[in-house]
């Protein structure tokens, strides 16, 4: 699903007029049509609703949205803020059409008035700005803002399109904005959904389809993407008939030291229910028996050393070359002035694109000139503290994600960065948001487990972009179901392994969801 930026939702808005039999007033009244629906599912008729409306088209929608829910038998009233007298055509045409069918279900709010009274059961909904939001929120709407934001403990806020304030795709992180419980948006998802400097501000998201223009949305590049079951379907590849071990990879996973082997057995776990043809996991010694009792389908090489890796770059030869499609290196593997020469020595003599992790990031943030040998086209997997020490601070999450972007172009690497809505860039600069996943997966070791699939999966011939995006699918639903079969606080990275396989079922099934016409 393509991420449009405000300019764009407009351009959508415009299209949608100019091209299909229908008005700009007529699609307000859609949205306000689907937001009404979304609002009488939820909410009883013992509830009265305070719809909150700004001049433009934003307001025009809370308008609207005051009429459908009286014509139900709802009590409604719109609050009309005056801080201009510039108002929409289809706000004015709104206006209109609530003063005919009932005067006083509009009331307008002046600068100095006192804020309404409210009962006990009362759905204040924010109606304020929209996508037009063009600069912060001063003297009246400032305060008007303040005091909605003062009662939602008392009553849930339900905004339209965007809380008003926030910035559909720029950072509002300093800015005053609605927090609001609920946001009712048309169509597509805005960016700012997804940065978690906005998780107070907009609540949970609903996405209501008003029936923007097809070919708008299709042929509309943009630079943003959230992860879909159409783009996973299209992604995955099923396991052919005729093949064998050897068609899908042998993947050599560095990880573990003494105390944290833990982290390579699960991310060994992980690359093997991913779906790898031949593992190799490299421990310390300490790790032998360990690693041969969890994880039986691996094989084992062992270091000399007894507590931490410090000559794995010999298990590949001077050249290079040899029998590992893919190189996992990094959870638990410790930063020691040996292990990172010994990776230095690795990257000088592996070339193809590696997978890159946990303390394998360390080192390489510790000792930023070895970024330059990173092979081209490797897999980096920073959390955000990780991300920080590789590529320095950001002010906000949108200079942090335009400097995703632009690492992966520099580099010509590709970066995860890890999160409620993990984000995935290439070389070519796009970024891709992942949709599934859970705060179950708040948990230590979850990042160990997509070391683990995501080896296992390029080194079975993905593509790495296509790799990283259909790995942190995978993850994030293999948390899902583990979590819906247990709990969130209860799930452990272990589940998240156990759960890959049925997850990977799921996926399999999105062809029949695509296609219909494949059921028969
Ligand atoms: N057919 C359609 O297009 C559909 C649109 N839909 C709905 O329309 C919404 C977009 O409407 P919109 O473009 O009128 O913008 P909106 O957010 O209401 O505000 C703009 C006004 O506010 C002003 N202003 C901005 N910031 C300000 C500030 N801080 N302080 C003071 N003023 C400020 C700004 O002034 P200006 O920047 O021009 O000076 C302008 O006058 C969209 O989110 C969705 O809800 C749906 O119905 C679907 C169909
Ligand atoms: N609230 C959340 N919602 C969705 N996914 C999450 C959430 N918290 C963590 N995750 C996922 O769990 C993983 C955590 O990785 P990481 O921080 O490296 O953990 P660890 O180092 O303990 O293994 C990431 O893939 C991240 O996207
Ligand atoms: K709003």
């Amino acid at each position: 699903m393509k991420i449009f930026s405000a300019a764009q939702v407009r351009e959508a808005d415009a299209y949608t007029i100019e091209h299909l039999p229908i008005t700009s007033l007529q699609l307000m009244e859609k949205a306000a049509i689907q937001c009404t629906q979304w609002l009488e599912t939820r909410y009883s008729q013992g509830y009265s609703f305070h719809i909150f409306c700004g001049a433009g088209n934003n307001g025009g929608d809370g308008l609207a949205i005051t009429r459908l829910l009286r014509q139900l038998g709802y009590e409604a009233t719109a609050y009309l803020l005056q801080y201009t007298d510039q108002f929409s055509t289809d706000n004015r045409a709104n206006q209109a059409a609530l003063h005919s069918q009932e005067t006083a279900a509009i009331i307008t709010l002046q600068p100095g008035d006192k804020f309404p009274a409210l009962p006990e059961h009362a759905i204040l909904v924010d109606a304020i700005f929209g996508t037009g939001m063009s600069r912060p929120l001063l003297g009246f709407l400032a305060e008007t803002v303040q005091q909605l934001n003062a009662l939602k403990d008392r009553y849930t806020i339900v905004s339209i399109d965007l809380p008003s304030g926030m910035l559909a795709d720029e950072s509002t992180k300093d800015l005053l904005s609605v927090q609001a419980h609920h946001t009712l948006s048309f169509e597509v998802y805005k960016l700012a959904f997804l940065l978690p400097e906005n998780a107070s501000r907009t609540g949970e998201v609903h996405i209501l389809p008003i029936g923007l223009h097809k070919d708008y949305i299709t042929q509309t590049p943009t630079r943003y993407e959230l992860a879909d079951t159409a783009l996973i379907q299209s992604i995955y590849k099923p396991r052919q008939p005729f093949s064998h071990k050897g068609t899908y990879g042998h993947v050599l996973l560095i990880a573990g030291s003494y105390g944290k082997l833990g982290a390579a057995v699960l991310s060994a776990q992980a690359c093997l229910h991913a779906g790898v043809g031949l593992l190799t996991v490299y421990v310390p010694e300490a790790g032998y028996n360990i690693i041969q009792l969890a994880a039986p389908a691996a094989m084992c090489l062992v270091d000399d050393n007894p507590q931490q890796s410090v000559q794995f770059h010999e298990a590949v030869t001077a050249d290079g070359a040899g029998k590992y499609k893919t190189i996992a290196i990094g959870p638990g593997l410790g930063t020691s002035g040996d292990t990172a020469r010994a990776f230095k020595k690795l990257l000088q003599r592996y070339r193809s694109p590696m997978v890159i992790d946990a303390d394998a990031l360390n080192i390489l943030a510790a000792e930023k000139q070895l970024l330059d040998l990173v092979p081209p086209h490797s897999l980096l997997t920073p959390h955000p503290k990780e991300f920080e020490r590789l590529f320095g601070p950001s002010a906000n999450d949108v200079e942090r994600l335009e400097k995703l972007a632009a690492a992966a172009r520099e580099r010509q690497l590709y970066i995860l960065l890890k999160g409620r809505y993990t984000a995935i860039a290439g070389p070519d600069g796009a970024v891709y948001f992942n949709a599934t996943g859970n705060a179950g997966m708040a948990t230590g070791g979850s990042g160990d487990v997509l070391t683990g699939i995501l080896a296992g999966i390029l080194a079975q011939g993905y593509a790495p972009k296509d790799a990283m995006v259909l790995g942190a699918w995978l993850h994030g639903l293999a948390g899902d179901l583990g979590a819906a079969a247990s709990s969130q606080e209860a799930l452990l990275a272990s589940d998240m392994v156990q759960y890959i396989g049925k997850a990977y079922q799921e996926i399999a099934g999105y062809a029949t969801l695509q296609h219909p016409s494949k059921n028969l």
